[in-house]
């Protein structure tokens, strides 16, 4: 049986780490699903470890970034940390994170894209634990917007 671990912080202003939850309920009701919540995505690579040495066969985290340059710079250096996490143990960390910036101060739209995208990954990790996403490799996939759709 499958053991999937969800990662989210309290930093987040929107609860992911609940939303991705229920999705894995839906796509995996047989799997095991252990979730953390750390304080802020600096801390979710020591979360994904912890997570993965419980046994996780495959971790989904999800995180926030502030608008400032600072915010950045923790997100470019917890990137680099989960990428690292992922050579270590071999194991899928699938990062899932909205930018505050990103949906120029519309709450309504943040939410919407916060939303979208934790389903969609949830989405993502359930097809790659299964094979991979080949038949829809070149479809313009997004995740927080709408498809952009394959050129044809
Ligand atoms: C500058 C900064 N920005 C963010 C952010 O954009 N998103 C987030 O989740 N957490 C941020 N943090 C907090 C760190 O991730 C971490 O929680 C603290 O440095 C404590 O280790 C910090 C310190």
């Amino acid at each position: 049986m499958a053991c999937i671990g969800v990662v989210d912080t309290t930093f987040a202003r929107i609860d992911m780490g609940s939303l991705a939850v229920d999705e894995l309920r839906n796509l995996m009701p047989d799997a095991v699903v252990k979730r953390l919540t750390v304080p802020g995505i600096k801390n979710t690579v020591w979360g994904a470890l912890k997570l993965i040495k419980e046994g996780c066969d495959a971790v989904i985290v999800l995180g926030w970034v502030g608008p400032t340059q600072t915010d950045k710079y923790s997100y470019l250096a917890t990137s680099i940390g989960l990428m690292q996490l992922q050579i270590q143990t071999g194991v899928l960390v699938l990062d899932v994170t909205v930018h505050e910036d990103e949906a120029g101060g519309d709450e309504k739209r943040l939410r919407e894209i916060a939303v979208d995208r934790t389903k969609k990954h949830v989405w993502n990790l359930y097809q790659l634990l299964r094979g991979d996403l080949s038949p829809y490799a070149g479809k313009g996939l997004r995740q927080g917007y709408p498809h952009a759709g394959e050129i044809v």
